[in-house]
């Protein structure tokens, strides 16, 4: 099988109906924020919680921006890949056209944050999409909007080797 063929026949699997509570599966194996082959990887693990997607994460010193507090970059690689989860809702693939963040507070590597993101409304191929990002049973300390738009699985051929 190509490698085309064998993500292609992993993405149907990960497609199909996940119940509520479930945990879903990493996008892929080497995904940066998901995957648990991954060295450099955040490992996040996700569940479903009705039509939202939760996740909790503990930044650490792979992730360090300035000292003790995680890279601003680490925490938007977070929330983008927590809005890739809910693709497993919505059923079909699609990639992040526009992510913003909105950085209330500094968060904390070895501190424990409950994240949680929904989508909000669609339009065509349009995905609108917001997440949060909060101390445990606390404050928030950070909270995102993103735009994915829905695209055909050749779009994913572009990042296959020639
Ligand atoms: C099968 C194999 C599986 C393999 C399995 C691999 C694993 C899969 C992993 C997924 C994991 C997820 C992980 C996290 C998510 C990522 O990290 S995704 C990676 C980062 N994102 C990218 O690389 C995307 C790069 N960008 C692109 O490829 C192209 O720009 C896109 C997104 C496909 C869009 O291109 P396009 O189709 O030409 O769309 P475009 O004309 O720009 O816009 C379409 C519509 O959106 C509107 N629009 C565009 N920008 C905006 C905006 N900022 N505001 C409002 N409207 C806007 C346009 O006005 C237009 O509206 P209509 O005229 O249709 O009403």
């Amino acid at each position: 099988m190509s490698s085309m063929e064998e993500l292609l026949a992993g993405w149907n699997e990960k497609f199909r109906p996940h119940a509520d509570g479930a945990q879903l599966p990493p996008h892929h194996p080497h995904c940066l924020a998901c995957g648990p082959d991954n060295p450099h990887g955040h490992h996040l693990t996700v569940h479903r919680r009705g039509e939202e997607v939760h996740a909790t994460h503990v930044f650490d010193e792979r992730h360090v921006g300035a000292p003790g507090i995680a890279h601003g970059g680490a925490v938007a690689t977070v929330f983008d890949d927590l809005f890739g989860f809910l693709l497993y809702l919505t059923g079909g693939p699609a990639v992040t056209r526009k992510l913003e963040v909105l950085y209330d507070s500094p968060v904390i590597l070895g501190t424990t944050y409950d994240l949680a993101a929904r989508v909000t409304r669609t339009e065509g191929r349009k995905l609108f999409m917001e997440a949060d990002m909060k101390q445990l049973g606390g404050s928030r300390v950070a909270s995102a909007s993103a735009l994915f738009l829905s695209v055909d699985v050749t779009h994913f051929n572009q990042g296959m080797p020639r």
